[in-house]
């Protein structure tokens, strides 16, 4: 039967647009429809802006460290401009005519599936079918189960990275890349920052020894950190919001700030009318080529639940669009980054000690104190920090893990994700050279530390 279109592609986000521009490029007839903004949370009210604003306060501290500067002033509405600029006003004009102009429908509207076999959808107002249909429909954020939130002000991401002013008082739930970011964020620019978080530990995703160093920083930027608390009420009092915890205590504030962690959107997609199911976490499940089912539908990003990181999503839209354009690949989800945009950089890859022991693995740990073992903490800043933890497989003499948090971590850990997606043995980078004075030393300081040849205990 004769269809409108090869592909069409649900969600405008960067998973979205990745594969409609790669089907497009394999001569596709493509149909993307976004029911907000082409480019998606990402560039509007997630990446593009949290780096944006993170960026001056991250520069302010570095030259209030680097020997011989004064501490440069922050000039807020400047920022907010320019964080504006970043998120084109919140208007993708030009992006759809840019699409149009290559030969992609765009169709701006909610899409619901509505048939198979072809698939069809309908989105404003209109019928469209397809041989494949890509759902890339993102993420949400999760609201936690506190009673009176709905009678507050409540910002969500999007609310904390589109702010126009600087709040006095923030109340941060949860201690995630987030919480973490926006945390720090608001506590550079003069808002006093309480952090709840409900585990014991911040970034609970990572090794429990980087969660430590992070939130020495974060206390250290006068955050009050609240591990192992959650909010039980909200609720107004005159101009202030009182937030009652779990512990007795209470706090006052301006505004609560959500990051608390983000469910797949898959609301009014219409997943029933063609019997497909979310998962218990309400992702759609995916197959190694991110397929939903055999016959055309596919999904990547946020909404699958696989990693909620744009270069995921990016990563899997180039997955699904050579597979159909007759270029099968296998998504391998080993060794991507994972980098939280806090001063000094927060960056990992691969496993954490637990899961390195859960797997089997026969490992070593090293631990690096930066300023103790390499030149280039100390030519950066005058009070130099930085930590490099690696992980080592002694059978198979690789790099299995790596976290650290140190100055442009987020670019230098890139070494150890090819170093543990390539398998290159240890015995290379113990060979290695690195540049002087660099932060990438630190890899062979570190390597050097690693007992390869005695075998540690399983902890009990
Ligand atoms: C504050 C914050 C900061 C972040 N910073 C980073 C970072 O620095 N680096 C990083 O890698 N990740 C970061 N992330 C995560 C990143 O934003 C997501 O992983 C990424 O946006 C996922 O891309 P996606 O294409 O799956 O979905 P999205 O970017 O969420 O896009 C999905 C699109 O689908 C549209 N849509 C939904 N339903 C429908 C429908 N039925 N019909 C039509 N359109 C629909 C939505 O309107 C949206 O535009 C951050 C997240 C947050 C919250
Ligand atoms: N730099 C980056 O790449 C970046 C930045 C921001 C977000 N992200 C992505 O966005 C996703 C969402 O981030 P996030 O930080 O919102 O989620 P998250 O799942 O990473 O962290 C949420 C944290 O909130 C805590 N929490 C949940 N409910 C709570 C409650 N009621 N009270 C107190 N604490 C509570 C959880 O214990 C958890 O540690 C992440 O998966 C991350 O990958 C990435």
């Amino acid at each position: 039967m004769p269809t409108d279109f090869d592909a069409i592609v649900i969600g405008a986000g960067p998973g979205g647009e990745v594969a409609a521009s790669r089907l497009l490029g394999g001569g596709l007839r493509v149909a993307l429809v976004e029911r907000e903004l082409i480019g998606g949370e990402c560039a509007y009210w997630a990446c593009i802006p949290s780096k944006t604003l993170l960026r001056p306060p991250e520069a302010r501290a570095e030259a209030a460290g680097a020997a011989g500067l004064s501490t440069p002033e922050l000039d807020w509405p400047a920022l907010r401009d320019y964080r504006d600029y970043m998120i084109r006003h919140l208007d993708d004009a030009a992006q759809i005519d840019g699409y149009r102009k290559q030969g992609v429908t765009v169709v701006k509207g909610t899409a619901r599936l509505t048939g198979r076999g072809p698939w069809r959808i309908e989105a404003d107002g209109q019928q469209l079918s397809a041989e494949h249909v890509v759902i890339a429909t993102g993420s949400q954020p999760l609201r936690p189960p506190v009673d009176g939130l709905d009678q507050v002000e409540v910002w969500t991401n999007r609310e904390a990275t589109t702010l126009r002013e600087i709040p006095a008082r923030a109340v941060m739930i949860g201690g995630g890349a987030v919480g973490v970011e926006l945390g720090q964020f608001l506590a550079r620019m003069g808002t006093r920052v309480t952090l709840l978080q409900r585990s014991p530990r911040l970034l609970t995703r990572e090794e429990p020894r980087l969660s430590e160093l992070v939130a020495d920083r974060l206390r250290t930027d006068g955050i009050d950190l609240r591990l192992g608390r959650q909010a039980t009420t909200a609720r107004r009092d005159g101009a202030d919001t009182v937030v009652e915890l779990d512990d007795g205590s209470s706090v006052r504030t301006d505004v609560i700030v959500l990051g608390a962690g983000r469910r797949p959107h898959t609301d009014g997609l219409g997943l029933d009318a063609v019997g497909i199911q979310t998962n218990h976490r309400g992702a759609l499940n995916i197959d190694e080529h991110c397929r939903v089912t055999s016959d055309g539908l596919w999904a990547l990003g946020d909404v699958t639940g696989t990693a909620l990181f744009t270069h995921v999503a990016m990563y899997q839209a180039r997955v699904v669009a050579d597979t159909i354009l007759g270029k099968p690949r296998r998504a391998d989800y080993t060794a991507i980054p994972r980098v939280v945009f806090a001063q000094p950089e927060i960056a990992a890859v691969g496993l954490t000690t637990a899961q390195a022991h859960e797997r089997g693995n026969n490992l070593a740990t090293s631990e690096l104190d930066l300023a103790d073992s390499i030149a280039r903490p100390w030519t950066y800043e005058t009070k130099p920090a930085g930590t490099l933890g690696l992980l080592a497989d002694r059978d198979r003499r690789v790099l299995v893990g790596a976290w650290t948090t140190a100055p442009l971590a987020g670019e230098w850990i890139h070494q150890a994700a090819l170093a543990i997606r390539a398998q290159i043995p240890i015995d290379t980078l113990l060979d290695g050279i690195a540049q002087f004075p660099t932060y990438s030393e630190a890899y062979l300081a570190a390597a050097e530390r690693l007992d390869l040849k005695t075998a540690t205990p399983l902890p009990q």
